[in-house]
């Protein structure tokens, strides 16, 4: 696959990094294998319900046709097996996909049903060998096709339920003495069939895991500065947008934070613009650290700028946590010979705490945290300023 523009992406980016690294072995490395997991059953989900309810369907059929056609000694048996293994698991499968907390394993159930369902099949033929009754091997082939394509079953799962599949069926024909020649050309037909899924299963699985990387990509792409891989000024916006009407409801505090580093114009042309860049990677990437909960974000707002919000913390929580930060900075020990302030990059920061008002929209407070940030400047630079909004505490 080849995507456009890939120089645009944070080269930083998980998804990147893996498409570079590929992924021909069907796996990808640490938490994005578990991400991609969960993707991958969000995207079968609908397939396999309906797969499962067609392959119902089709045992049913199977059943009545069974009851008519076959001997009673054989009949019995058949039935058993269809009605109380190969049905139930099936069902249970089926009923599965609807249930949330059972989702995650569906990879699970679906290896274990599908395995059932082969099993049952060479069963059903054995009973059928005992008997010498000529039933068609067929079914099996059927079952191999279901593993493969309809069952939303990832290659390895799909694959170790055909193979096994295979052998038992081969087994329960050597144990009931088919002649060679027709076992071998059975044995032959079913391997291609179960050759021909791997190969579909295999593309199948790689494409889904093409078009995952693909997303990400692309998501990082429209969130994400690629210079530092904080979110860009826009998805921050949307983000904080989010937090802010939760705060207005809730009626919990917001910390809106501008932080811009002091005398970066006089950095870059000292040290040249690379070096501007890298110290703006190393600055944004403490930054990124202090916020990790769900409704707090941190991004970069433009050039040398950064922007992040905090929700929910009184001033007294939020001010040490910027004086940290703003420390952690200086701590990195960029050195910067042309800064007043002093001989390393330093960050300024203004601190806008308020209650949201139902009047009040994030432009008032980014308003704020930026007249906060004029006064850290005006003050000497390299301090955090505070300013509160014009409300009461909740
Ligand atoms: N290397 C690099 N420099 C950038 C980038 N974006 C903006 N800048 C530079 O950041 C500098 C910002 O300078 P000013 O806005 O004058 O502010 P300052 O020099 O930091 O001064 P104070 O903010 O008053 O302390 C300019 O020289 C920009 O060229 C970037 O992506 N990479």
């Amino acid at each position: 696959m080849k995507l456009p523009n890939l120089n645009w992406v944070n080269q930083d980016s998980p998804y990147l990094q893996q498409y570079r690294e590929g992924f021909r072995l069907l796996s990808f490395s640490g938490e994005m294998e578990d991400t991609f997991n969960r993707y991958h059953i969000a995207v079968v989900l609908v397939r396999m319900r309906w797969a499962l309810l067609v392959a119902l369907l089709l045992m049913l059929l199977f059943v009545v046709l069974d009851a008519l056609s076959l001997p009673e000694a054989v009949r019995n048996q058949t039935l058993a097996i269809r009605l109380g293994l190969m049905s139930p698991m099936l069902l249970f499968c089926w009923l599965a996909t609807y249930n949330r907390a059972l989702r995650p394993h569906l990879q699970l159930i679906g290896g274990a049903t599908s395995l059932a369902e082969g099993l049952g099949v060479a069963g059903i033929i054995w009973v059928a060998r005992q008997h010498e009754f000529p039933l068609p091997y067929e079914g099996i082939i059927l079952i191999t096709v279901f593993f493969y394509f309809l069952t939303g079953l990832r290659f390895v799962t799909a694959a170790l339920c055909g193979w096994l599949t295979f052998f038992a069926y081969l087994l329960v024909e050597v144990l009931s003495g088919l002649p060679g020649e027709v076992l071998l050309y059975n044995a032959v037909f079913l391997g291609s069939a179960n050759l021909i899924g791997c190969f579909g299963c295999y593309f199948l699985e790689y494409a889904t895991r093409q078009n995952f990387l693909a997303q990400g990509l692309l998501q990082d792409l429209a969130e994400k500065d690629f210079l530092t891989g904080l979110l860009n000024r826009r998805a921050f916006s949307e983000r904080a947008e989010r937090s802010w009407r939760q705060a207005q409801r809730e009626e919990q505090p917001i910390a809106l934070v501008m932080m811009d580093v002091d005398y970066f114009k006089r950095y870059n042309d000292h040290y040249g613009h690379a070096a501007g860049d890298a110290a703006l990677r190393a600055v944004a990437e403490v930054i990124g650290r202090y916020a990790r909960r769900p409704l707090d974000s941190t991004a970069r707002y433009g050039g040398e700028e950064f922007v992040g919000l905090w929700y929910g913390l009184a001033e007294a929580d939020i001010l040490p946590i910027l004086e940290t930060l703003r420390c952690e900075i200086e701590a990195l020990g960029l050195v910067h010979t042309q800064s007043d302030v002093a001989p390393v990059v330093t960050l300024s920061i203004g601190l806008a705490w308020l209650v949201p008002q139902t009047h009040q929209s994030l432009e008032d407070g980014l308003r704020l945290a930026d007249v906060a940030l004029y006064l850290a400047k005006e003050q000497g630079r390299n301090r955090v300023v505070s300013k509160r909004g014009a409300n009461r505490q909740p």
